[in-house]
């Protein structure tokens, strides 16, 4: 293992499903500190790419490595004990259960532990105070005793991140966070998110339809059309790129 090599790399990277090519020789590293930013035309392979990051699928080519570590064929759990996040769907949460209840749930899992309900509540514990930590960082401090099931879809959504944060991931990935969100909630998801990286310093890796979301918050671009990495480079550079723009032409950019 390297000590400078990226926190997350892909390295040759492709997909084949049958006969169809979906993934093609996608190779890029993001730094440690570092947020990237996948976009791309409808079809471009955003989403398959991040779940062969995420371990949804196995890539047919290529590695994809934390801090220099292949991460071979294992499966979705083990690469979170690695260390790779990824958010959590608003259905896991448990609508019966209270707002810290549920991203109690989440740290007690990060600490070696199972989901079991046999375990909680026991206030002022080790992972009730983790759980305390990540709401006020994603602002639902107030909302700490409400039940999850009576939250706004974009509480919701700031729960999930919550209990990403509350595993202590050292690598997170974002999977279209706005997604579903009211108009009036993005800015205050963009505007966590921007806190979790800048302020915290944490590696991510975020694919976001919201393409003003996207170029306001990460470090780098990287713009995949047709299952290949057409381009990466920062969003003031990728915007400029001419084939950039001829690949999105006939789409809002
Ligand atoms: N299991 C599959 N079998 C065959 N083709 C697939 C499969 N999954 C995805 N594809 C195809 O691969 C291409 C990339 O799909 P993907 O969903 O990754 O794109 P995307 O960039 O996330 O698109 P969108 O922006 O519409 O969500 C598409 O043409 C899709 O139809």
């Amino acid at each position: 293992m390297s000590t400078t090599a990226p926190a997350l790399e892909l390295d040759g990277v492709g997909l084949k499903i049958g006969g169809a090519r979906i993934l093609e020789d996608v190779s890029f590293g993001v730094a440690r500190g570092e947020m990237v930013g996948v976009i791309g035309p409808n079809g471009a392979g955003k989403t398959t790419l991040f779940n062969t990051v995420s371990g949804l699928l196995r890539p047919t080519e290529g590695t994809v490595s934390m801090d220099g570590r292949p991460l071979g064929p294992l499966p979705i759990h083990r690469r979170a004990a690695a260390g790779l996040g990824r958010t959590f769907q608003t259905s896991s949460l448990f609508p019966g259960l209270s707002v810290v209840e549920n991203v109690r749930l989440a740290a007690q899992a990060r600490r070696g532990g199972s989901l079991s309900l046999l375990r909680f509540p026991r206030r002022g514990d080790a992972a009730t105070a983790v759980a305390m930590d990540r709401l006020d960082e994603v602002g639902l401090t107030p909302l700490a005793g409400a039940s999850a099931g009576g939250l706004s879809h974009g509480d919701k959504r700031k729960v999930e991140i919550a209990m990403l944060l509350a595993t202590d991931p050292s690598v997170i990935l974002l999977d279209e966070p706005m997604a579903g969100v009211g108009s009036a909630d993005v800015p205050v998801l963009s505007a966590i998110i921007d806190r979790m990286h800048r302020e915290t310093g944490r590696t991510i890796l975020m694919v976001e339809h919201h393409m003003d979301v996207v170029l306001g918050l990460v470090d780098r671009v990287a713009v995949m059309h047709h299952g290949r990495l057409l381009a990466i480079d920062t969003p003031e550079a990728v915007m400029a790129d001419p084939t950039v723009q001829s690949a999105y032409l006939g789409e809002a950019v």
